[in-house]
């Protein structure tokens, strides 16, 4: 069976407020999707749903086949869903590359062993420059990684999520904070991860321009709802979508 990811009739209601409500919708890989839709739309909440961050009040979500509604965030990170790391949550005051190398290490099965030089993992050490020559942090390796400039640390983010080599992207905002020089280069990035046709990548995104550049699919929440879903041409110009979801993203958030 080729791997999807499926969400159905996925809802979570926080008190009497349903943020996500019963959306069906299949992931493929070899697709970008984007999810778009104003403040509040519930676009982080279906991501926190999707990665096991939250659990779903109603409805289920199938990754190749298998049910994983009931598991929880690690195990889901463990079958292939690739969510960005939060810096807090890992090692801030190591290096860049001691991160990297940890993530590395992490996907490769090996534990972490303090007091063994792990040089004579020669295969890893190349995986981990590699990665971050792709992330463009080459330069800033011996640096904490609570040192990055807020730019670097999301470029950081995105290559330890490489580094677990996951089946599915998950992008939250990944440009958001960006000055406008480090922009490009994750954009060029999660290009670049689109060669691969064997991943399935999802981008929150508010910035119109970026979906139109990377989007192979947009679909629109509102109020919780799928309201639209369709190649990005098709969806950017149905008037409904236009007028009544595009049209009131806020300009301070685009
Ligand atoms: N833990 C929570 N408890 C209560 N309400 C929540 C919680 N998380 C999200 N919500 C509410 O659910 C709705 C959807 O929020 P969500 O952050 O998913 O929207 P969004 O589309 O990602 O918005 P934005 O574009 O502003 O990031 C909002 O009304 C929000 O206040």
């Amino acid at each position: 069976m080729p791997l999807s990811l499926e969400t159905r009739d996925l809802t979570i209601r926080f008190g009497g407020h349903v943020a996500v409500n019963n959306v069906t919708c299949t992931f493929r890989p070899g697709e970008l999707t984007a999810i778009v839709g104003p403040n509040g739309a519930g676009k982080t909440t279906y991501f926190n749903l999707i990665s096991g961050q939250l659990r779903a009040s109603n409805g289920s979500i199938l990754f190749g086949g298998t049910d994983i509604t009931q598991q929880s965030a690690p195990m889901r990170t463990r079958a292939g869903l690739g969510r960005a790391f939060q810096l807090t949550n890992l090692f801030p005051n190591l290096s860049v590359e001691e991160n990297v190398r940890l993530a590395v290490q992490a996907a490769d099965g090996t534990h972490y062993e303090m007091l063994r030089p792990w040089m004579v993992r020669r295969d890893l050490i190349a995986r981990a420059d590699g990665i971050l020559d792709q992330v463009a942090l080459g330069n800033r390796r011996g640096v904490a990684a609570t040192a990055l400039s807020h730019g670097d640390q999301r470029k950081l983010e995105v290559a330890l999520m490489i580094a677990l080599e996951p089946k599915v992207f998950m992008f939250d905002e990944p440009t958001a904070g960006m000055s406008i020089d480090e922009v490009p280069v994750v954009l060029n990035l999660i290009a670049q991860l689109k060669q691969d046709k064997s991943k399935i990548i999802l981008l929150v995104e508010h910035k119109m321009d970026v979906v139109r550049s990377l989007a192979d699919r947009i679909i629109v929440l509102h109020n919780g709802q799928l309201v639209a879903d369709g190649p990005p041409a098709e969806v950017i110009a149905s008037p409904i979508v236009q007028e009544a979801y595009l049209g009131v993203v806020p300009k301070s958030a685009a």
